[in-house]
């Protein structure tokens, strides 16, 4: 970048330095002039720069800045306001903890009036351009997701970056289950929204889900019943701002389940593509799933914590322990249809840009669909077995409890979902599993534990069978365990089976067909970023640097 392609370059005063700032079409950058560093005895000229596309807005002065600075500097700051009493501020982007971001400002004066205003007036044209930020938003929060702070958590984290945004906002509160999705199905002119925002857990996000599918389809005529059908993308991103129990879709697609850093994302729209899983029962549609479809031990453990929701988000680890202790496994047949590419143990992680998700793979030129005409039976395979669990992860599902989650090499939009088949074995051969998902070693290397990867796959239960592993052992065991569950694994015929547990949301059958839908849905997200991510230029080149001098870039 050469310094002719400024767009705008002055000498402005900056926690009463003079410092040089410059601007391009992706960089605002600004450094102490030699004066300043001569009269401050700096060794090094330090250069400060961030991203236009990470500039959150520019606004004239924030008095209320100033108050913040101490004694000393606050007599250092009247001088310099009635010095240069015309001063503006940016907003910026700033990458806080490993991927979690906050919103600073950086404020700079200047003697002239007019050009505090040019410099207003250049950065906004330049945030003008990048027509991807959505401008209308509409907002659904959950009030008793998680610990039933969605509300305060909107108003006083997000609403006020939504507003020094500029984007106006219409916000609902819901008041009723299915409230945001039977709003969003047939009410809501989504014609007016460039983004629908949900405040609230997975369960809630999956009603926001949808809502939108399902309007999608009914615009578009297209009979979501039909399992074959190929669904229609919707157009409308979905931002997730955190509120609930688990929060994983959040958390595998940003990193982390701060609103703050959500409510960033969404204003700097970025866009996230993810795979969506369509659930039918024969020929009726179910459910759609983005992250877990998970049959025995996360469906009994779901289906366990709904009874103690009052608890908020500790029934899951109550639930869990409880499950766990019973040790249920089920019987049942998975036939599947393996991907032609990638591998859930290729240890390749999905990361914001993955080139695995680059291509998306449509129904009419994929390999895959091709090889299931020209041979019928060719692709799939037929497991049938013993298993304490059979989980689906269409993405990691990375969250606080497992940050590397149940399958850490998934892909948000590879078009595919990661079949892990967890079969019978010994509770302390579990135990081990399930700790894996919380330490750096492979939960898929044991002998009990096999994992495929699928665009497609069939689960039909054995019928009438539930056992607790110590009702088949030859010689049975008493454990200490056995009178805590008794009650609980007194199931009745109906239990025989366990629950589908589809993205927080129980099933009403056992006997699924899923079929992944590529990259059906976009979010306000830009996946997982791999470090503190660069600038895409060296601000050095903003200045012709003279030599022998020494710089430092942030
Ligand atoms: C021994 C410790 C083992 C920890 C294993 C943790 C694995 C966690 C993987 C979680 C995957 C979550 C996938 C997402 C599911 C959500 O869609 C869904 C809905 O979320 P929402 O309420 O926010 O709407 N959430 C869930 O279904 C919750 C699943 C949580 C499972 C927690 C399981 C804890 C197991 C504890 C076993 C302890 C054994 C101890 C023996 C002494
Ligand atoms: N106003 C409401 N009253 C009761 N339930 C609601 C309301 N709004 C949404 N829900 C439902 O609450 C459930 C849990 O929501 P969620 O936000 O995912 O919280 P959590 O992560 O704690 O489960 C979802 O199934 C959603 O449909
Ligand atoms: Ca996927």
């Amino acid at each position: 970048m050469e310094t002719q392609d400024r767009l705008l370059f002055s000498k402005l005063f900056h926690k009463h330095r003079q410092v040089e700032v410059t601007l391009n079409r992706s960089v605002l950058a600004w450094k102490e002039t030699e004066k300043s560093r001569k009269r401050n005895r700096a060794e090094t000229a330090h250069i400060h720069a961030l991203q236009v596309c990470e500039i959150v807005a520019v606004h004239t002065k924030d008095d209320d800045q100033d108050n913040k600075e101490t004694r000393r500097s606050r007599a250092e700051a009247k001088q310099t306001s009635q010095l240069y009493p015309h001063a503006f501020t940016v907003s910026y982007v700033r990458r806080t903890r490993l991927h979690q971001w906050c919103c600073s400002e950086v404020m700079f004066h200047s003697a002239n009036q007019a050009l505090s205003e040019q410099w207003i007036t250049v950065i906004n044209e330049q945030l003008a351009l990048l027509t991807h930020r959505p401008k209308s938003l509409l907002v659904y929060i959950n009030p008793y997701g998680g610990k039933r702070r969605g509300k305060r958590i909107y108003e006083q984290k997000v609403a006020p970056l939504f507003g020094r945004a500029c984007i106006s906002t219409d916000v609902i509160v819901t008041e009723r289950a299915n409230h945001a999705r039977d709003h969003l199905k047939t009410e809501a002119n989504l014609d007016t929204y460039d983004g629908v925002v949900c405040v609230g857990g997975d369960g809630m996000f999956s009603e926001i889900l949808h809502g939108l599918i399902s309007r999608t389809q009914t615009d578009n005529g297209v009979d979501p019943n039909q399992p074959d059908a190929e669904l229609v993308p919707c157009s409308v991103h979905i931002g997730i701002i955190p509120a609930g129990s688990t929060d994983c879709i959040c958390f595998a697609t940003v990193g982390t389940n701060d609103p703050v850093t959500s409510a960033l994302h969404i204003i700097v729209g970025d866009s996230q593509p993810m795979d969506v899983c369509s659930v039918h029962h024969n020929d009726s549609f179910l459910r759609y799933s983005v992250s877990l479809l998970g049959y025995g031990f996360y469906g009994d453990v779901l289906k366990d914590s709904e009874r103690k929701r009052w608890m908020g988000p500790a029934r899951y680890d109550l639930s869990g322990v409880k499950t766990f202790l019973s040790h249920n496994y089920y019987e049942g047949s998975i036939s599947f249809l393996p991907a032609d590419m990638g591998d859930p143990r290729d240890k390749l992680q999905c990361r914001s840009g993955c080139s695995v998700c680059q291509h998306k793979p449509s129904s009419k030129d994929t390999q895959w669909e091709k090889k299931e005409k020209s041979d019928k039976v060719g692709g799939w395979r037929t497991i049938r077995g013993k298993f304490i669990a059979i989980n689906a992860a269409s993405m990691s599902c990375a969250c606080p409890r497992s940050p590397k989650g149940l399958s850490p090499s998934a892909h948000l939009a590879d078009g595919t979902t990661d079949l892990i088949l967890v079969r019978k074995c010994s509770r302390l051969d579990f135990l081990t599993h399930l700790l894996r998902h919380t330490n750096k070693e492979d939960q898929f290397d044991h002998s009990f534990v096999e994992v495929h990867r699928v665009r497609r796959f069939n689960f039909q239960p054995q019928q009438n069978e539930m056992h607790s592993l110590e009702d088949l052992t030859e010689t049975p065991k008493k454990t200490g365990f056995r009178p805590i569950c008794s009650a609980q694994t007194n199931y009745n015929s109906q239990d025989s089976h366990s629950s589908w547990n589809c993205d927080g949301e129980i099933l009403p059958h056992a006997a699924i067909r899923v079929s992944v839908q590529p990259q059906l849905i976009r979010l306000f997200a830009r996946g997982i970023e791999e470090q503190q991510q660069c600038l895409l230029e060296d601000p050095c080149t903003l200045w012709a640097l003279e030599p022998n001098t020494h710089y430092s870039v942030d």
